[in-house]
């Protein structure tokens, strides 16, 4: 039931498997980032509307959990098919809403078919176990424990807006195939994408209540949700400022946090620059930065630093900037604010003496991609998270000193580490405080069956599509004691 009035769509939110304005009567604007227009509106969902939908969740999860995991999967897959249908619409929504370019968007959508279908394979795969008891002292061959593994109940769903259809069906997927209900909530500005994404699983012919999307600013329903005694798991992707609260307010039950990060590349001496610039620039600067795995900082060896300035200076200056529709690389942020956030970061840096290799220019919430040298530890730059288009070089005198920095960061999520000498990269790898270590490569969280997981401000719990599914479900003990 989309309503169409001035050209603008107003989307419903799905309560327990029907699409239905919320009894607010508000609904939130969302407004594109690089069209700077109204795109669509959408539901500003109440706390009682919460409450039902959590209800219904609650029922309709038991019989889910009772069908058979090739009954679960055949839904799924059925949802694949119709994204599969809908890629090109989709990928258009995601262009609009979120401002990722055409290519990216539509590679997000085929990521997401793909991750659908690998997680009902992968379900299917997994299996309990058994064990003797007499494999301890005193135990019994007689105790015979059958471990299976049983679902969560009802999962909390919250993605980001920078990943709006694959970050929401990486969680939702594994919560269905693990025999979970879910509640959806995605990011306000995502939840064009995100309802798209829905339309497509209700065509799949999903149980009724068993999953249900909601929309509304996190600033309002997001506490409500996260400390709602009917959730019993959540599994969340956004800023460490907003896991931070999610772990204070949620009682007693699982959490997945994938969080910021600060991905650090570490050049060493020896390292072939024409594979390091290459990984630098497209890690530092696809979507503009907005990605959590974006490189974040170079910690470059001061021998080879001039070298490498001048191969990354040539690479920036030939990067597209401009519109989403043109497939650019740099596209505008995602708002204004966020915008102003990354100028800051550049002026403090610049008014305590880096150097402006390239960049720096603004229009609106478009912003060139800029290159910071001689980035000092006093400059914020080299410690926050920008999410734009910004890339400080900190030069240092070893790999050790390089070291000491990267882990003297609040996050902890992946580092690249640039050498020839595989020795190096290893001892590297384990002494860097991160959820992975990439060696001659970018961060990245794919491909999307290796586990991805931060430490520190970085995160909690770990995703990839087999951790996810045993995020989401939970180790169930049966002793049968046979006769000696
Ligand atoms: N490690 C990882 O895998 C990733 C990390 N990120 C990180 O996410 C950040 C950017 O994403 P962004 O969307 O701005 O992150 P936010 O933390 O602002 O928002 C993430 C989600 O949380 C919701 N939310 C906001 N407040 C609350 C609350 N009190 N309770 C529950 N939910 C709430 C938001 O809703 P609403 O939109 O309505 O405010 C949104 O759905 C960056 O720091 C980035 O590094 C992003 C992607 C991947
Ligand atoms: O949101 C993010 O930035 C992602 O989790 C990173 O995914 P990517 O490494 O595939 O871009």
């Amino acid at each position: 039931m989309d309503i169409v009035k001035n050209d603008v769509t107003t989307y419903p939110a799905y309560f327990a498997g029907d699409w239905q304005a919320s009894e607010s009567n508000k609904t939130i604007a969302i407004q594109s980032p690089w069209r700077h227009e109204t795109i669509g509106r959408v539901q500003a969902v109440t706390q009682s509307e919460v409450d039902q939908v959590i209800d219904a969740a609650k029922k309709a999860q038991k019989p889910w959990a009772k069908l058979s995991l090739g009954e679960r999967g055949a839904y799924l897959n059925k949802w694949a098919d119709e994204l599969d249908k809908q890629k090109d619409d989709l990928a258009t929504a995601v262009m609009d809403e979120v401002g990722k370019n055409y290519k990216a968007a539509k590679g997000e959508v085929v990521r997401t078919i793909n991750l659908i279908r690998y997680t009902v394979q992968e379900a299917l795969h997994m299996h309990g176990e058994s064990v003797r008891g007499d494999g301890f002292p005193g135990g019994s061959k007689e105790k015979l424990g059958i471990i299976e593994r049983v679902p969560l109940g009802v999962v909390l769903a919250i993605s980001p807006f920078n990943y709006p259809v694959n970050l929401s069906a990486s969680k939702i997927a594994p919560a269905l195939m693990a025999g979970n209900a879910v509640i959806f909530k995605p990011a306000t500005q995502g939840s064009i994408s995100g309802i798209k994404m829905i339309q497509a699983l209700d065509k799949a012919g999903l149980p009724k209540g068993l999953l249900s999307l909601v929309t509304g600013h996190g600033s309002e329903i997001g506490d409500y949700l996260t400390e709602h005694p009917g959730i019993n798991m959540i599994s969340f992707t956004g800023s460490t400022r907003t896991g931070k609260r999610l772990s204070q307010k949620s009682i007693m039950i699982p959490l997945v946090l994938e969080l910021g990060g600060k991905d650090p590349a570490i050049v060493c001496s020896d390292a072939d620059l024409d594979v390091t610039v290459k990984n630098i620039i497209s890690g530092a600067f696809s979507y503009s930065g907005q990605r959590c795995t974006a490189v974040k900082r170079v910690l470059v060896d001061d021998k080879i630093a001039d070298q490498l300035v001048a191969k990354l200076k040539t690479a920036v200056e030939n990067l597209s900037v401009g519109s989403p529709a043109d497939n650019s690389t740099i596209v505008p942020l995602i708002d204004n604010k966020a915008a102003d956030f990354v100028s800051g970061l550049i002026d403090d840096a610049l008014g305590k003496g880096a150097t402006l290799v390239t960049g720096n220019h603004r229009e609106g919430n478009l912003l060139t991609p800029t290159l910071l040298d001689n980035v000092t530890q006093d400059m914020d730059v080299a410690w926050i998270e920008p999410f734009g288009p910004v890339l400080p070089i900190i030069r240092v005198h070893s790999l050790d000193e390089a070291i000491k920095i990267a882990n003297k960061s609040s996050f902890g999520l992946q580092a690249s580490v640039f050498t020839q000498d595989i020795d190096k990269a290893l001892e590297a790898a384990g002494a860097i405080e991160v959820g992975t270590v990439q060696v001659n490569g970018r961060p990245s969280r794919g491909p999307d069956n290796f586990p991805f997981l931060g430490v520190k401000a970085s995160g909690m719990g770990t995703q990839g599509v087999h951790n996810s599914i045993l995020s989401m479900s939970r180790e169930k003990l049966t002793v049968v004691n046979l006769r000696p």
